[in-house]
């Protein structure tokens, strides 16, 4: 019989804030939320979007089983009629990776970004009614990072009127790209642009590489799967695939030219648009990859907080002398709340710096339309940085949740291995996080350096202007309660921050070639460019407090949470501040103190505030996270669904179990 008690009732009647108010806060706004959740509940009541266990299908049935949801996907938008943000939600719950992620966060993004407005008109609405699938091809075998050192190249045939593409190199072959490997019929394909004998760098260039008719690549195409990757499902239902080219010809018009155009005459064009237009796609997917960060690190924290508050062990005071009785439950141990809160509130934290970050891309594309390119230097550094930062951590926190939730959290039902195989390779794609930090501190040194000749930095560097303040600046915490200051806490990371990067500023003077000392400073620059991340997530989330927040308690635990999100980050990176003497060894001892007084004012909400992230139990897929905590029965249930149970005796019991005990008895007689 259905076990229908929800084990943490007891727990949600504890909490001290109004659950519906802060579901409005996660989502967005009332009308965010509403739109989620009524396709949440469709998704989850649709058998069609039902979740097998990934984990034990074949390669080649998980990747069937990813393109015929893909296919269900598309059938029931159209028959539905779903709106583009009804569209969003539902890929979004269905969850399962396959081609249409890149079809349409990538291909479709970089032909808007790169494509002039008449080859826009021809391509995007093929591609937005699906009668072309598309892949980005950039990263090759040997380059991913070194975009520059691309190798394919696209020679301008002015004879015909054509480009010859060609993949010169076995490092040439075009490596990864999401849909490619079985799937996509066209791809942005990036290669080196030859003209008149000229080498003019790297452009993007849309190429059909299937036949529409029978789906064999075309003539002078090879194109296959680059193989399974890391962990059970995860990645593996997603086709990333390997091309080359043996000279196959594009007409000219499918290079995409709003950037800069090759003439009939071969002649080649710059507009006056920034090269690193051709770069939009990936500005536009980071963005997208800070959202995505919150989500996973919040299903993971998720899963973690119920199980806490589900799983008990050891004695407690209300034990007999005997130990018997009821046991603690993990969440009451101060080290289960000192690993597990701040990871709750990072996913608040990046959950508001990814709504601040989309409304910063949101504002460059309309600057862009109006020819106003200045915002987006600033732009990209806080894409790169932040999707560095965030992924980077919610990776961590989710190994970290599978910790948490003990020997349980890494069996497969749990949720928790898969959600980490399928989100680590964030910290890789869309540009490795070390790859894309150099570039924020390449763009923090520029700053810097404009401030000698009076250049006065502004929105996410103003604090930088505050130099001469915040370098001789010191902290006034006397006592743990002093820590309950935003201005204070905001302070001590600039300070900390612009001390870092001042002093990379300083050394760089040292070296006589500028490349060798940024290269030889690397290790710092990262460092600095980590404490100017961490201001701008830590200054969001303080900005987002000043908002109007409605409902009993919201905003006492919003500021709980960002409290929790700031100390933490003091005690993890004390080194920095400490030798940067942004705070005293003093203070930092107050800051773990003030620590512990914030996760006893969490504990009684905790099961609420993971409540307030309105996720189905189809959506978290987790026996250990599901909303009624019902986990024993449900871990129980799950194993006798294991392939290998489908027998008492297991297969190759003959061949290979009885031979041994066989020569086990024998030796034994002898
Ligand atoms: C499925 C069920 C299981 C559960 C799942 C559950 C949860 C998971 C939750 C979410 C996750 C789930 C799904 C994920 C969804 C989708 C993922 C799918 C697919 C992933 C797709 C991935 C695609 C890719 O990776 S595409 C390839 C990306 N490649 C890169 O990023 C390359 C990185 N390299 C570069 O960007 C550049 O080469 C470089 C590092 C910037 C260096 O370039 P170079 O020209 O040499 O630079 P510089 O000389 O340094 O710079 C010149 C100048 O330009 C400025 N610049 C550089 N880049 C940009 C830019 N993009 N925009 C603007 N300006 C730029 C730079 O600052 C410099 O300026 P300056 O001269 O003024 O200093
Ligand atoms: C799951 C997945 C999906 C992907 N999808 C796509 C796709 O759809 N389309 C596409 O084009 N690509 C895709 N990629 C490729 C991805 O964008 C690249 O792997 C990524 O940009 C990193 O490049 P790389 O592999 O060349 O790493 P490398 O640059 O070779 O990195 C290796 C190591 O070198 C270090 N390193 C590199 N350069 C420097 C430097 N200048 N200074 C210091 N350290 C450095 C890095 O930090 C890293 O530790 C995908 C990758 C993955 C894993």
């Amino acid at each position: 019989m259905e076990d229908t008690v929800d084990h943490l009732a007891h727990e949600r009647s504890k909490a001290q804030f109004n659950v519906e108010e802060m579901k409005i806060i996660w989502a967005g706004s009332l009308h965010a939320l509403q739109v989620s959740d009524r396709i949440a509940k469709l998704v989850a009541s649709d058998p069609g979007f039902g979740k097998e266990n990934r984990a034990v299908l074949s390669r080649k049935d998980l990747f069937k089983s990813a393109l015929k949801k893909a296919a269900y996907v598309w059938k029931r938008i159209n028959e539905l009629g779903l709106s583009e943000e009804e569209t969003s939600w539902l890929r979004f719950y269905v969850d399962e990776l396959a081609y249409d992620y890149v079809h349409w966060g990538m291909f479709v993004p970089a032909i808007k970004g790169s494509a002039t407005e008449e080859q826009q008109n021809k391509w995007l609405p093929l591609a937005n009614t699906m009668q072309i699938i598309g892949t980005y091809a950039q990263t090759e075998l040997g380059h991913g990072s070194n975009v520059r050192g691309l190798e394919t190249t696209a020679t301008f045939d002015p004879v015909t009127d054509e480009f010859i593409i060609h993949s010169p190199t076995l490092t040439s072959s075009k490596w990864w790209p999401g849909g490619l490997g079985k799937v996509a019929t066209h791809a942005v394909v990036y290669a080196q642009l030859i003209t008149d004998g000229k080498e003019y760098g790297v452009n993007g260039f849309l190429v059909q590489i299937r036949s529409l008719d029978d789906h064999f690549p075309l003539p002078g195409i090879t194109v296959g799967d680059i193989g399974m990757k890391f962990g059970s499902g995860a990645f593996n239902s997603m086709d990333n695939g390997v091309l080359r080219f043996d000279r196959v010809r594009i007409p000219r018009n499918q290079m995409l030219m709003r950037v800069s155009k090759v003439t009939r005459e071969g002649k080649y064009v710059e507009s006056n648009i920034p090269k690193q237009i051709i770069y939009g796609a990936m500005v536009y997917v980071r963005q997208t990859i800070v959202a995505d960060a919150s989500i996973a690190l919040s299903r993971a924290v998720c899963i973690a907080t119920r199980y806490s508050a589900v799983r008990r062990q050891f004695g407690s005071p209300q034990n007999d002398q005997n130990g018997n009785g009821i046991e603690t439950q993990v969440i009451d141990y101060k080290t289960q709340q000192s690993r597990l809160f701040p990871l709750l509130a990072s996913a608040y934290a990046f959950r508001f710096v990814g709504e601040w970050l989309k409304w910063l891309y949101t504002d460059l594309i309309q600057k862009l339309e109006g020819n106003d390119f200045s915002t987006l230097p600033e732009v990209h550094a806080c894409t790169a940085g932040l999707k560095s930062l965030t992924t980077s951590a919610a990776a961590d926190g989710i190994e970290e949740s599978r910790k948490l939730c003990g020997g349980h959290g890494y069996l497969s039902s749990s949720g928790l291995p898969e959600l980490y195989a399928t989100f680590v390779p964030a910290c890789t794609y869309e540009g490795d996080n070390v790859v894309l930090l150099l570039q924020v501190s390449r763009f923090l040194m520029k700053t810097i350096s404009q401030l000698q000749s009076g250049k006065k930095p502004t929105g996410t560097t103003a604090y930088i202007g505050h130099v001469e303040h915040l370098i001789q600046c010191g902290c006034n915490v006397k006592k743990a309660e002093d820590w309950l200051n935003l201005c204070v806490i905001l302070e001590a990371f600039e300070a900390r921050a612009i001390r870092l990067l001042v002093a990379c500023a300083e050394n760089l003077t040292k070296f006589a070639n500028p490349l060798q000392g940024f290269s030889e400073l690397s290790p710092d620059l990262v460092e600095a460019a980590v404490a100017h991340c961490q201001v701008i997530v830590v200054s969001k989330f303080i900005e987002k407090l000043q908002q109007n927040i409605q409902g009993i308690g919201v905003k006492q635990l919003l500021e709980t949470l960002c409290y929790i999100y700031s100390l933490n980050l003091i005690h993890k990176h004390l080194g920095d501040f400490l030798s940067t003497r942004s705070i005293t060894p003093k203070q930092a001892s107050l800051a773990s103190d003030q620590l512990r007084s914030l996760y006893a004012k969490v504990r009684p909400n905790a099961i609420a505030l993971v409540d307030a992230f309105n996720y189905t139990d189809h959506f978290l897929g987790s026996v250990l996270g599901s909303y009624d905590g019902n986990v024993y029965p449900k871990l129980y249930e799950e194993a006798w669904k294991d392939p290998l149970n489908e027998s008492v005796v297991p297969d190759g019991y003959h061949e290979n179990i009885r031979p041994v005990l066989k020569q086990q008895l024998q030796n034994a007689r002898l």
